[in-house]
C-alpha cells in the first residue's frame, strides 16, 4: 500500500509549486489512475514516488518502506515505465532487455527464459534479434514495459503507457497489465485517455494545479457528479474547459 502525506514539490527554477500538500492512500492490488490536465503534476508525483526526484516537503511510504531509509529495498519493490523510451536504439530487443535485467541482478537461463516469455506474450518474439531503432512506437512501448517488470516488482508505475500507440498495441498493453494485476501487482498509471481509465482503473484520483480534486471508483465518481454519464464529463466538470497552455 502507498501512503502519501502532505507531499509538496517546487522545482528550483519554477515560480509555483507543481504538487501542493497532497495526501493520498493507494491500497494494494489496485489499478490506480492519476488523471489531470497538462501540467497538473502527475509526472512530478510519479517521479517522487519512484525516488527519481525529491519532494520539497512531506513524505511517503510504499508497503511500509520509507524512501529515505529503504532506498535499495524500494528499488527492488517497484518498477517504472517512463513516458520517454529508455532504450538503446542500436541494440536488439533481447540485448536491451538483458541489460535492464542485469541491472536488477538477473542473469543466465532464468533471465533469458523470462525475456522470451514476455516477448511472446506481448507479440514481439519474431523481433527478438532486431535493433530497437527499427521498431514502431507501439513496439518500443511494449519493450519499455518488459524492461520495467523483469525483476517482478510488486508495484508498477507507468507514465502514459499507451500514448502514441495504435489500438492493437494499446489493447495488448492493457490486457497484459490487467493480467499482471490479477497476479498481485499494484498498478499506478497516468493517462489522458479517460475512456481507457474508466474501463481499466479500479480507482482514480483527479489532480489539478498540483492539488487533489477528487478520488474514488470511476462508477462512484460518475454517480456523484450530477448530469455526468462518463469519467470524461466528471473530469471536465471538475477541471473546467480552459486550455492549459503555457511556455
Ligand atoms: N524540471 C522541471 N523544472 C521546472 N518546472 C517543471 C519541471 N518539470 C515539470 N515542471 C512544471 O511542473 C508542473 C507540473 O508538471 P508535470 O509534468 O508534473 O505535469 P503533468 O500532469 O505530468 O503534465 P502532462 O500531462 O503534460 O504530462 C508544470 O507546471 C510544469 O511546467
Amino acid at each position: 500500500m502507498i501512503k502519501i502525506e502532505h507531499i509538496s514539490k517546487k522545482y528550483k527554477t519554477a515560480e509555483n509549486f507543481s504538487v501542493v500538500d497532497l495526501d493520498l492512500f493507494i491500497e494494494e492490488k489496485e489499478i490506480f489512475g492519476l488523471l489531470g490536465p497538462n501540467g497538473a503534476g502527475k509526472t512530478t508525483l510519479i517521479s517522487i514516488l519512484c525516488s527519481l526526484i525529491k519532494p520539497t516537503s512531506g513524505s511517503f511510504t510504499i508497503n511500509g518502506l520509507n524512501y529515505q531509509t529503504h532506498k535499495n529495498e524500494l528499488k527492488q519493490l517497484i518498477g517504472i515505465v517512463p513516458q520517454e523510451y529508455a532504450l538503446y536504439p542500436t541494440l536488439t530487443a533481447f540485448e536491451n532487455l538483458k541489460y535492464f535485467g542485469s541491472m536488477y541482478g538477473l542473469h543466465g537461463k532464468k533471465l533469458k527464459n523470462k525475456i522470451n516469455e514476455y516477448l511472446e506474450i506481448l507479440g514481439l518474439s519474431q523481433f527478438t534479434n532486431k535493433r530497437i531503432e527499427t521498431f514502431s512506437g507501439g513496439m518500443k512501448r511494449r519493450i519499455n514495459l518488459i524492461a520495467s517488470i523483469l525483476h517482478e516488482p510488486k508495484v508498477l508505475f507507468l507514465d502514459e503507457p499507451t500514448v502514441g500507440v495504435d489500438v492493437q498495441s494499446k489493447n495488448v498493453i492493457i490486457e497484459f497489465l490487467q493480467d499482471l494485476n490479477k497476479k498481485g501487482t499494484t498498478i499506478i498509471y497516468t493517462s489522458h485517455h479517460l475512456n481507457e481509465a474508466e474501463a481499466f482503473c479500479t480507482k482514480v484520483a483527479i489532480i489539478d494545479h498540483g492539488k487533489l480534486i477528487t478520488k474514488g471508483k470511476p462508477a462512484d465518481l460518475i454517480n456523484k457528479q450530477e448530469g455526468a454519464h462518463n469519467l470524461e464529463e466528471v473530469f471536465l466538470n471538475l477541471t473546467g474547459k480552459a486550455l492549459r497552455d503555457h511556455a
